[in-house]
């Protein structure tokens, strides 16, 4: 599904990737984990087209197997959720036209978007699905942090995609809005789907997600099935400081040690 081949990328002046190679199959759900300016958002910016990488031999970034992609195309089979694109939202879009807009690509309404009644009933029984209902007409800057990841969730999935890639999902979220946000995931997983997620906080790794890639200064450290990638060993070399993990029915957890 996502395809990096000696991949260079600069953010401005700084060269966050100098060939870096990642293959990530239809189906797979996988984490990236890696400290502070690894290189994750810059990674996923890469996948959503919002940044674009150096054109050199022997370099390519495929999607769904093409080089090159079709933005419309690419949006209705990838969902993508992130901290910017919660930062950069038109502050006075009511919720349901958050979610209509995910049909448009567009951050916002506008008041210019003529969205179909189908269009407006998938988006309201998205409201409801992710325990949105009664928030229709609420403007998006009043809503809580968790409101909003959840608002994001549901105009992501408006095309139904394939894929969702979140950066960082429950960052900013209580513990209730959280363990919620996370079982909404759970569940788009169930269905066959493929997910990517970048974190700081292996706690967020829900059971579903099976492979795990560890970025640290732009590359690919380890990369691997869960178990064999979240150990103690590895977070705290990862990290550089003493780290113990643990697992339980799935679920990881880390702390200082
Ligand atoms: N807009 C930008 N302009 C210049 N440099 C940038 C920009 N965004 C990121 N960088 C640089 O690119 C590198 C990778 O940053 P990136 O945000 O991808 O890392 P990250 O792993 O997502 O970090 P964090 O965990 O802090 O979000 C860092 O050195 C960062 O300083």
């Amino acid at each position: 599904m996502i395809e990096l081949k000696q991949v260079t990328a600069y953010q401005q002046q700084t060269r966050v990737f100098d060939r870096l190679s990642l293959h990530i199959g239809y189906h797979e759900r996988v984490a990236i984990l890696g400290p502070n300016g690894a290189g994750k958002s810059t990674l996923l910016k890469l996948i959503s087209r919002e940044l674009y990488p150096v054109d050199q031999p022997d370099s390519s970034l495929k999607l769904f197997g093409n080089a090159t992609v079709n933005l419309w195309d690419l949006r209705s089979k990838i969902g993508f959720v992130s901290h910017d694109l919660q930062e950069d939202y038109t502050p006075y879009t009511s919720a349901l036209d958050v979610v209509i807009s995910g049909f448009f690509g567009a951050i916002g309404a506008h008041g210019h978007l003529q969205p179909s009644a189908e269009q407006v009933d998938r988006a309201r029984a998205l409201l409801v699905e992710l325990g949105l209902p009664g928030d229709e007409q609420r403007m998006f800057q009043r809503l809580s942090t968790g409101q909003k990841r959840r608002l994001l969730l549901a105009r992501a999935l408006v095309h139904q995609p394939q894929a969702l890639i979140l950066d960082e999902p429950t960052s900013g979220l209580d513990m209730g809005a959280s363990l919620g946000l996370l079982s909404l995931l759970r569940s788009f997983c169930g269905a066959g789907r493929a997910m990517i997620i970048t974190t700081h906080h292996i706690d967020e790794i829900i059971p579903e997600i099976d492979r795990v890639v560890l970025l640290s200064q732009g590359q690919v450290i380890a990369d691997g099935p869960k178990a064999e990638i979240l150990t103690s060993a590895r977070l705290s070399a990862l990290y550089q400081t003493d780290l113990q993990v643990s697992e339980q029915n799935g679920w990881y957890r880390c702390w200082h040690g």
